[in-house]
């Protein structure tokens, strides 16, 4: 892209500008807080009087005023980071934010001499500020005005002349970055280059992601506005930013239409690792409170998994075979009680009457001919009870009437007699998806439930996966299956929800309820069972029970999926993909694809892509932006790994600023974490499906091949494993790792 280098002093003299510009939206900032504050203490004067509806009135009020001070109160760093200078535009027309809309350049924009004038200059932040003329001080990111700071290229430039990054931290301006866009113009703009996108991209990394949004680039713009309807699915390789994209199309929805997510945006990620990796840049866009972000082990309200099975366990208990088999389990679960009874005696009409065993049966197999959720059929079992003790008595009414007299007071004596009641509650037990996934526990109980479903190997490896105590993230699926085959029991009626009270900004006005913003936000996600939008980032890796509980959540939703085929850990694709279409319905889908990877450097892009050639022939990889001259660095492990993995992870702490992830084979974790005790915060050892979506200054890959092996998804899993380090990688080569003489595992050979 076109950038010049300004004359001596021509950078100070901008950043003075800016810097100008930024005190001026600081200013007018206080003013609007100031105002805020009055409005939200004048309302809260008059709280209890009022018309119900200036009542109402008033609440809204507040409301705003509220979700104003909240935002104008966050501390952003970067506040105000862009700026775009503009042709004029075809038409005149200003749009709600006071910015023009013509996109397009008006035709005598451009004079015979190709001079042209600035008509419009913009700020781009991360908020709108109005000045109190309400001409514009800052758009919105995600305003429309905003867009071509994101889109424009030289190619296709529309009205944008100049497009400038300011760099700031709190009030101070440190530094600009300007793209020419139209260096055949003479408009007397000076441009000045710092490297904006590059010093972001090689800045150290934390524990916590940062947004990006002063440097979207142009094809993740698109899909960060892409229309909210119907699906939205995003494929490209590690590190071309759909995690980030994910997250800012989340904020843009809610700028767009803010009434419709306050039914919730949940984004559903794989590892809780990644939930805590991302959780920081919704609000670092103002965003929070109506985006929930979980991890796929902590979907189920009150189950949090912490363990991983073994990838033949992993693939059973993903399977829609468990579909069968929990189907079975729910039914035959109402078996499970120690007292379960043989036979139900009452006494009507003065004399004792009785349903035997094969009675029994009969009856319940007649309730569970419906496909209704077992404890929901619990009215119905009463029922029919009800019924086969009435014909026992064999009593017979000419009198039509009087028949259905007699037998109204026939249900209410006996269905009132303890006997029966009791009965009922050791008959047909009200089941919790807990104690029927604990059953199958049992060899020989999941044997009968899973017969001709699973084979005798995978009934014990599964039954002694459930023995151990815990629960596993492929657990939290099948609890949430077996929620819905067996239907909540009848619970107490919820308060009913306030929408506006769902709303973020009001909890700064009620500080007396004595909950957090994280606490409300987290009661509110639990409340939900449904959203208006969901979010699935990894989703290659959803497996399809996984899929059916992710479904079950965004039945009338609208939806974003990210994803990366090449670094899926699931096996069966075909089978997850189905499940996905289920998930997802027949809503239109809208298909993009990321193409740039802003995360490695080509240095170790390149000894990726050589993994990717095996795992997923013919795949393309990303681009990588940047190089840094710095070659992945092979060791082969001789006596003591540990020590030499501690070694390594060291060497490379003192290298970068920021953090150094370990990644091992998943039977590893526990052992590599005490190699690296001792070593501080800055460094983590990872087990290989942790890695998952995260990104380190630095890696350590302990054995290449121990990994690739894990599972037959092993190779992906390791190309995963690959591409998480923003500047230097290291490899240690064990046996299996076949090393050359350089130390290079085999499968990292380019042959
Ligand atoms: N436009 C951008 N400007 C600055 N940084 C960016 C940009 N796009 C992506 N990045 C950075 O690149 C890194 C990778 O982004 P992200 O984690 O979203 O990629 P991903 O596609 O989800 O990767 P993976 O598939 O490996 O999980 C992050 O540090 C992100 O902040």
């Amino acid at each position: 892209m076109a950038a010049q280098t300004a004359a001596p002093g021509v950078r100070e003299q901008e950043i003075a500008a800016e810097q100008a510009h930024l005190d001026r939206v600081y200013r007018r900032l206080e003013e609007k807080i100031r105002e805020a504050e009055f409005l939200v203490s004048d309302a809260a004067k008059g709280a209890q009087v009022g018309t119900p509806g200036a009542l109402a009135e008033r609440d809204a009020q507040v409301f705003r005023a509220g979700m104003h001070l909240s935002r104008l109160n966050s501390e952003f760093e970067d506040f105000l980071f862009g700026r775009i200078d503009l042709l004029r535009g075809k038409d005149g027309k200003k749009g709600p934010d006071g910015a023009y809309t013509s996109v397009d350049p008006a035709d005598d924009a451009v004079g015979p001499d190709a001079g042209a004038d600035i008509a419009e200059t913009l700020h781009i932040g991360r908020i709108g500020v109005l000045d109190t003329e309400y001409a514009p001080l800052v758009i919105d990111w995600r305003a429309p005005a905003a867009a071509p700071f994101y889109r424009s290229t030289p190619v296709a430039p529309g009205r944008v002349v100049r497009r400038r990054v300011i760099r700031s931290r709190g009030r101070k301006v440190l530094g600009v970055e300007d793209d020419l866009l139209r260096p055949d113009l003479v408009t007397g703009l000076p441009v000045v280059g710092d490297g904006a996108l590059m010093a972001a991209l090689g800045q150290a990394r934390t524990h916590t992601m940062r947004d990006i949004v002063a440097s979207i680039q142009a094809e993740q713009d698109t899909v960060i506005r892409a229309p909210a309807a119907s699906v939205t699915e995003v494929t490209g390789g590690p590190g071309t930013g759909k995690t980030a994209v994910a997250l800012h199309r989340a904020a843009y929805l809610l700028y767009q239409d803010r009434r419709r997510y306050s039914g919730g945006i949940l984004c559903v990620s794989p590892t809780p690792l990644l939930v805590a990796y991302t959780e920081g840049v919704l609000p670092s866009l103002g965003e929070e409170g109506q985006v929930a972000i979980r991890a796929l082990g902590s979907l189920v309200d009150g189950v949090t998994a912490d363990l991983y099975d073994e990838p033949a366990v992993a693939r059973v208990k993903g399977s829609l075979r468990m579909l069968k088999v929990l189907r079975s389990a729910a039914r035959g679960a109402l078996d499970l009680g120690p007292d379960r009874p043989a036979r139900l005696r009452v006494v009507a009409f003065g004399r004792r009457i009785e349903l035997d065993e094969e009675e029994l049966a009969e009856v319940r197999r007649q309730v569970l001919s419906g496909t209704a959720p077992v404890n929901l059929l619990r009215p119905r079992a009463r029922r029919l009870l009800l019924d086969a003790l009435w014909r026992k008595t064999g009593r017979r009414f000419d009198d039509a009437e009087l028949a259905v007299e007699e037998r109204q007071g026939f249900d209410e004596d006996v269905s009132t007699e303890s006997d029966f009641t009791d009965f009922l509650d050791a008959w047909w037990p009200l089941l919790e998806p807990r104690t029927v996934l604990a059953a199958l526990a049992d060899d020989r109980r999941l044997g009968r439930w899973a017969r001709r479903v699973l084979t005798p190997p995978e009934v014990r490896r599964v039954a002694r996966s459930l023995r151990r105590g815990g629960v596993s993230v492929h657990d939290v699926a099948l609890l949430d299956e077996l929620d819905a085959l067996l239907g909540a029991p009848p619970r107490e009626k919820k308060r009913e929800l306030d929408p506006l009270d769902q709303l973020t900004g009001l909890e700064e006005l009620m500080p007396e309820r004595g909950e957090s913003r994280r606490e409300r936000a987290d009661r509110l996600a639990r409340e939900r069972t449904e959203y208006a939008h969901v979010i699935v980032d990894e989703a290659q890796d959803l497996t399809p029970m996984q899929w059916r509980m992710v479904g079950r959540r965004g039945r009338t939703a609208t939806w974003t999926v990210v994803g990366d085929p090449a670094q899926s850990s699931w096996i069966d694709t075909d089978e997850a993909a189905r499940a996905r279409d289920e998930a997802l319905g027949t809503r239109p889908r809208r298909r993009f694809t990321l193409t740039v990877n802003y995360r490695n450097p080509a240095e170790i892009a390149e000894v990726a892509s050589t993994v990717l050639s095996l795992a997923m022939p013919g795949t393309v990889s990303p681009r990588a932006v940047r190089s840094t001259g710095i070659l992945p660095r092979y060791e082969v492990v001789g006596e003591d790994l540990g020590a030499q993995v501690r070694a390594a992870a060291a060497g490379l702490l003192d290298e970068v600023d920021g953090t150094v992830g370990v990644v091992v084979a998943m039977n590893r974790r526990a052992q590599a974490r005490t190699w690296l005790a001792g070593l501080g915060e800055r460094v983590v050892a990872l087990g290989s499906l942790e890695a998952k979506g995260l990104e380190y200054d630095a890696t350590v890959v302990v054995s290449p091949a121990e990994i690739a092996e894990e599972s037959s998804a092993g190779l992906r899993v390791l190309y995963v494993a690959l591409t998480r380090a923003t500047q230097r990688l290291t490899v240690l080569a064990g046996p299996r790792d076949l090393p050359d003489h350089e130390g290079v595992p085999d499968l990292l050979r380019r042959d």
